[in-house]
């Protein structure tokens, strides 16, 4: 019998599928690690999304296992090379969440160009002060994109009715300049960009990409907007680089650390917290209602491919 666990919180309509390709599925959105390390050689697949990592140890003691769906976009919590070398598909979702991921970053920046955040507090707090908390426009800024994938093109595509120009890079691609990006080298981003927007996956090589270092060539004051994975910023550097205005304001979705209580304890994330210039949000950019049921239908199409 093929047998599929849902380690994490899906929409049912993955299961309701899944069920129709043959599948027992057993639905258990609030099982640990350990509880499924003990049961997981009982199954044929997997579907979690970032719940825990499936790592060595889980691909080791999965030895039915033929796939691992993940209800999502990012694949950093899954051991992809310990997969291959057992030929365990894996397969993910982003065409589910990039229409949200795309208009979480325009919120982000229309927030954090109108001060939307500090003059909220400010006015419930009796506060009328027009002059301090006035806005940037949009129009004829550059928006600078990393990594031009799902999210980035998303981003892009919903950018285009703000009269901005928005230029991409990509380490691993090129020849995609569209009409809602053009094309560009990392020297153009940094010389031209008024915002720069991260959408690239979280590997060795961009965990703390963002640093020191990368922050202090950009010729302008930039925005940075983060939806992509903590990992990627240092976030003591980006406090620095606020600082000294060389970064203007940053959209968090995401952060280095994203558990509460142990978030506390960090002296980054207590300058974070102090600090108007930014905004923050608990890694929701992809997470909507609609997007909730479009991750579970599109992976339950690729589903239907692997059988
Ligand atoms: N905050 C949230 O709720 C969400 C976050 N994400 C994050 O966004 C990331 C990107 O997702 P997708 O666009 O679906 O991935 P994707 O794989 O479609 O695109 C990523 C692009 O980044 C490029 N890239 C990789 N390393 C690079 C580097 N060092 N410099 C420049 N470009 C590089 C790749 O060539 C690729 O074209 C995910 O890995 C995930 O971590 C995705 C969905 C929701
Ligand atoms: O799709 C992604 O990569 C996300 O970051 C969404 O995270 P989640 O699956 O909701 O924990």
């Amino acid at each position: 019998m093929k047998k599929l666990l849902i380690a994490d919180k899906l929409h049912p309509i993955f299961k309701e599928e899944a069920q129709k390709f043959g599948y027992h599925v057993d639905d258990r959105p609030e099982i640990t690690r350990a509880e499924t390390l003990a049961i997981i050689h009982e199954y044929t697949g997997i579907a979690i999304r970032t719940k825990f990592n499936i790592d060595q140890e889980l691909i080791d003691a999965a030895t039915s296992i033929q796939f691992i769906a993940r209800a999502g976009a990012g694949m950093d919590n899954i051991n992809l090379l310990a997969a291959e070398a057992r030929n365990i598909v894996c397969i993910n979702a982003p065409e589910g969440n990039q229409d949200a991921v795309g208009e979480h970053a325009i919120g982000m920046l229309l927030s954090l160009y109108a001060n939307l955040r500090k003059a909220d507090i400010e006015v419930r707090d009796g506060i009328w002060d027009r002059e301090g908390n006035r806005g940037l426009e949009l129009k004829n800024k550059t928006v600078g994109i990393i990594g031009f994938g799902h999210m980035g093109q998303s981003f892009a595509h919903k950018l285009s009715g703000f009269e901005v120009e928005v230029i991409a890079y990509d380490k691993y691609k090129s020849g995609f300049s569209n009409r809602y990006a053009k094309e560009v080298s990392m020297e153009q981003i940094v010389k031209h960009a008024d915002i720069l927007s991260l959408h690239i996956p979280l590997t060795r090589e961009t965990q703390q990409m963002v640093d020191d270092e990368y922050l202090f060539h950009f010729k302008k004051p930039i925005i940075l907007l983060n939806t992509a994975r903590g990992e990627i910023v240092n976030t003591a550097a980006l406090l620095r680089a606020i600082k000294q205005g060389k970064v203007r304001g940053a959209g968090l979705d995401v952060l280095e650390v994203e558990k509460f209580p142990a978030l506390d304890e960090i002296e980054w994330f207590n300058e974070l917290k102090k600090s108007e210039k930014v905004l923050l949000s608990p890694h929701v950019a992809g997470w909507t209602v609609e997007s909730y049921r479009k991750i579970s239908e599109v992976l339950a199409e690729k589903l239907k491919l692997i059988r």
